[in-house]
């Protein structure tokens, strides 16, 4: 019998506290692009780490141009010129303006730009301003953009591009990432064949070791595939304790009901090092599902019909690899046509996203959970929480990209 019923964010607290943190390497900012950090950093100093001009124009202090109009430029002394990437020699003092760039220092004593634009130079030693300026105008302060000490990105993030821009501006050349966690996969099934071969009565194509390798390297993971086994325990037994020497964790899909042929439960028990967490998860699909750790590294033990396998991975396996995933981008849509769902069980209910009268709507597609291109058709699950019962068509409802 199924005898620990957790809910899947249950089930995944369980797992998470359970398993050995995946490794660490550290990476060149080069090749940090989709890695996930490994641990918050914190900024070492602020940046910018001066005063700059965001425009072209001259550094003024923003008092000497109130009320300056095209009728009634202010009249300012030119006594000097910032040059890029060098201090500003000496302090502006009142009445004066300097020549700046965009993005040069500004001189002590100023405190905003004026956009060339809106001046001119009369002679050599005068400029007329045209508009006034706001303290802090066409200026960004220093530590405006990062301030030392600061937190600027947190662990689990997966690192995407204007990150890795911050990460550049902050000066780090090397981030710590997780090591691509290695994940094998294993298919279980006496009626499964490869995918080369042509299924005779009874057999059907192995979906599964596919589907989930490349949902393994889709939420950044090294996908191992070990094939399929046979139904036997020894078999299973020694495709799992294989895949743990090599692998940083493993998805066994099949065999976790309560079947006579229904044996990874068996076979991951008897593992050395074994401990089983929980086997079945209030979720609809997903029912099955098996989780325990062997010797700290995560085994998880999905159900074989094929879009059950995929879901409780999505929702149970890849936030474990990508933390960021546990909050996916979540929509609401208006559901066309209700569902029913039992109290006490979450569900996911594949669905197209489209948008009827201006308003986004989720249309359920109904299907059995051995029928993977039902999923394959849908753009989104619908959830269903733990405490509702169904939804009824027109209500607001969450969905989850897929
Ligand atoms: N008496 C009960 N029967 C079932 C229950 C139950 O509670 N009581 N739960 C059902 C639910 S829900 C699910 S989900 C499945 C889970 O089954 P298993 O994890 O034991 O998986 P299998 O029996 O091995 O396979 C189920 C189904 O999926 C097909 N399959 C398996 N592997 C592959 C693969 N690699 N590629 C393609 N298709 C695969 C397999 O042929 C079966 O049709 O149990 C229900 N039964
Ligand atoms: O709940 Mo099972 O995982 O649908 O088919």
């Amino acid at each position: 019998m199924l005898f620990t019923t957790l809910t899947l964010a249950e089930a995944r607290e369980k797992l998470r506290r359970s398993m050995r943190p995946w490794p660490v390497e550290e990476v060149g900012l080069g090749e940090a692009l989709g890695r996930i950090l490994a641990q918050d950093l914190a900024a070492r100093e602020d940046v910018p780490g001066f005063d700059r001009s965001t425009v072209d124009g001259y550094a003024v202090r923003a008092a000497d141009t109130f009320g300056a109009s095209e009728g009634l430029p202010a009249i300012l002394r030119l006594a000097g010129e910032v040059y890029m990437g060098s201090p500003p020699e000496k302090e502006l003092l009142p009445g004066e303006a300097w020549r700046i760039s965009t993005g040069g220092m500004l001189p002590e004593g100023a405190d905003a730009v004026v956009m060339v634009e809106y001046t001119e130079e009369l002679d050599e030693e005068t400029v007329a301003v045209y508009r006034p300026v706001a303290p802090g105008e066409n200026v960004v302060r220093r530590g405006d953009d990062v301030q030392a000490g600061r937190v600027i990105l947190p662990a689990g993030r997966r690192l995407r591009p204007a990150d890795v821009g911050l990460l550049a501006t902050c000066g780090w050349e090397r981030v710590p990432v997780f090591r691509k966690p290695r994940i094998g996969v294993i298919g279980t099934g006496d009626e499964i064949v490869e995918v080369g071969q042509v299924p005779g009565p009874g057999q059907v194509r192995d979906v599964n070791t596919w589907s989930l390798t490349a949902a393994v390297a889709a939420a950044g993971g090294e996908p191992v595939r070990y094939g399929v086994v046979r139904d036997r325990l020894p078999e299973i037994k020694e495709a799992l304790s294989r895949a743990l020497e090599e692998c940083d964790g493993v998805c066994l899909a099949g065999g976790s009901s309560v079947g006579v042929r229904d044996l990874a439960l068996e076979a991951i028990e008897d593992l050395p090092g074994a401990e089983v967490l929980f086997h079945g998860l209030a979720v609809r699909p997903g029912k099955p599902t098996l989780g325990a750790v062997v010797d700290g590294k995560l085994v998880v033990g999905l159900p074989g019909h094929p879009v059950s396998a995929l879901v409780v991975f999505n929702f149970l396996f890849r936030p474990l690899l990508e933390p960021e995933k546990e909050n996916p981008l979540l929509l609401r849509a208006r559901l066309t046509r209700s569902l029913s769902s039992a109290p006490g069980r979450e569900d996911f209910v594949p669905a197209e996203i489209g948008v009827e009268e201006g308003v986004m709507v989720a249309r359920p597609i109904l299907g059995k959970s051995g029928l993977i291109a039902w999923l394959a058709r849908a753009q989104a699950l619908i959830h269903l929480p733990l405490d509702a019962e169904g939804a009824a068509a027109g209500e607001w409802v969450d969905v989850f990209l897929v």
